[in-house]
């Protein structure tokens, strides 16, 4: 029978959520179905589940400094020493990564597709499709410490966009994000991810909420759901983006879709002083520096990412869009990548109890 198994050695004891067959000691359920496997996690306290625990916000310092600065330990996002090997189940697999940082990899279910994911962040670092190619991209200078977020492949941009009155981009992608739930079905595997406050986030945000991201992996298909709760007792508001790096050959790379969309170019040499604009172009190229932010953006957008494939970017829920390309300003890689987020630029208000989702869709088409 097959197994799920989270195994970690960090600490002294071993972790393992073992689901074969479930045990009501166990702080995880099993579901089995004739061609299907699903891990949950219970809703035990955090303490009968080591690897959950120790893979959760807990362990992040309360020092709130500079952006990116030294605000994780970088100790609880990994799989320390890994003398016992993450054990396999169908179409996930928890190993050590870069760094020894946590992620995940899911297989789709037929083996064609594969998508690392960083608990760190909640990160999807890479996605091959069919035809072999990773869609993503890390910035060669991306560091995977802990101590600051990944530069590179999808991260999150929460609880506010871009600059303001919190870190550049908000803190999400730079927490330890949870396992909430894995599963596989005949067409898709799915992991869902949970991120809470922590002493970390409080300093910087003093905010109750609950997130949940899911990870949808198909045949040449990675879905993604943000959900943002509000558990406090009072109403917050929040920006919120969909940081995504996508691989490209930036000479011959084009998005379509954005013509007729209000804009806000942010020029390199005053990014405080946004210019408003309507895009007028049917395919917007990057022949030098492109930092755009789009307000309500339709629901699809065409990347052609000049390396032979095009990608639908669609989503549900996400109001707005952003093209970032850094040109010269990043010398070392800029040629090789280009940004195109999917963004909810205008604040969202929640009341407490209510929750935000939005979705995205990628495809290679
Ligand atoms: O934080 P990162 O991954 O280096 O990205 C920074 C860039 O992120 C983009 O989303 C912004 O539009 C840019 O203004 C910003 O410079």
């Amino acid at each position: 029978m097959a197994l799920l198994k989270l195994s970690s050695t960090l600490s002294t004891s071993a972790v393992s959520v073992v689901l074969s067959p479930p045990r009501s000691s166990s702080p995880a359920s099993l579901t089995a179905h004739s061609n299907a496997l699903s891990w949950k996690r219970s809703s035990l306290p955090s303490q009968a589940s080591p690897l959950l625990s120790t893979m959760s916000s807990r362990a992040l310092p309360s020092g709130v400094a500079s952006p990116c600065a030294s605000q994780a330990t970088g100790v609880s996002a990994k799989l320390a020493d890994d003398s016992s090997a993450p054990h396999e189940t169908k179409g996930v697999k928890v190993q050590s990564g870069e760094g020894g940082l946590t992620k995940v990899v899911l297989s789709s279910p037929d083996g064609s597709n594969e998508a690392q994911v960083y608990l760190f962040g909640a990160c999807i670092t890479s996605w091959k499709t069919s035809d072999g190619k990773d869609l993503l991209f890390v910035r060669p200078d991306a560091i995977f410490t802990g101590q600051k977020p990944i530069s590179g492949g999808i991260p999150h941009c929460f609880p506010q966009f871009g600059p303001g009155p919190i870190q550049q981009h908000g803190f999400a992608r730079n927490m330890l994000w949870v396992i909430e739930s894995a599963q596989s079905d005949d067409e898709t595997t799915t992991l869902v991810l949970s991120l809470q406050p922590s002493d970390y986030s409080r300093k910087i945000w003093l905010h109750e909420f609950s997130n949940t991201y899911k990870i949808v992996l198909g045949v040449d298909k990675l879905t993604t759901e943000l959900t943002v709760k509000n558990t406090d007792t009072n109403p917050f508001s929040f920006t919120a983006a969909l940081h995504s790096y996508f691989r490209a050959d930036i000479s011959k790379t084009s998005v379509a879709g954005l013509k007729g969309c209000t804009k806000l170019d942010k020029p390199y040499e005053d990014p405080a002083n946004p210019i408003q604009g309507l895009e007028d172009r049917n395919v917007i190229e990057f022949p030098g520096f492109v930092d755009t932010m789009y307000k309500n953006t339709p629901d699809e957008l065409l990347l052609d990412n000049g390396l032979g494939t095009k990608i639908s970017v669609r989503n549900d829920g996400w109001t707005d869009a952003v093209l970032w390309n850094p040109h010269l300003t990043l010398n070392s890689s800029y040629k090789d990548f280009v940004c195109v987020e999917n963004a909810q630029l205008v604040p969202v208000e929640l009341q407490p109890g209510e929750s935000w989702t939005a979705k995205q869709y990628l495809n290679p088409v």
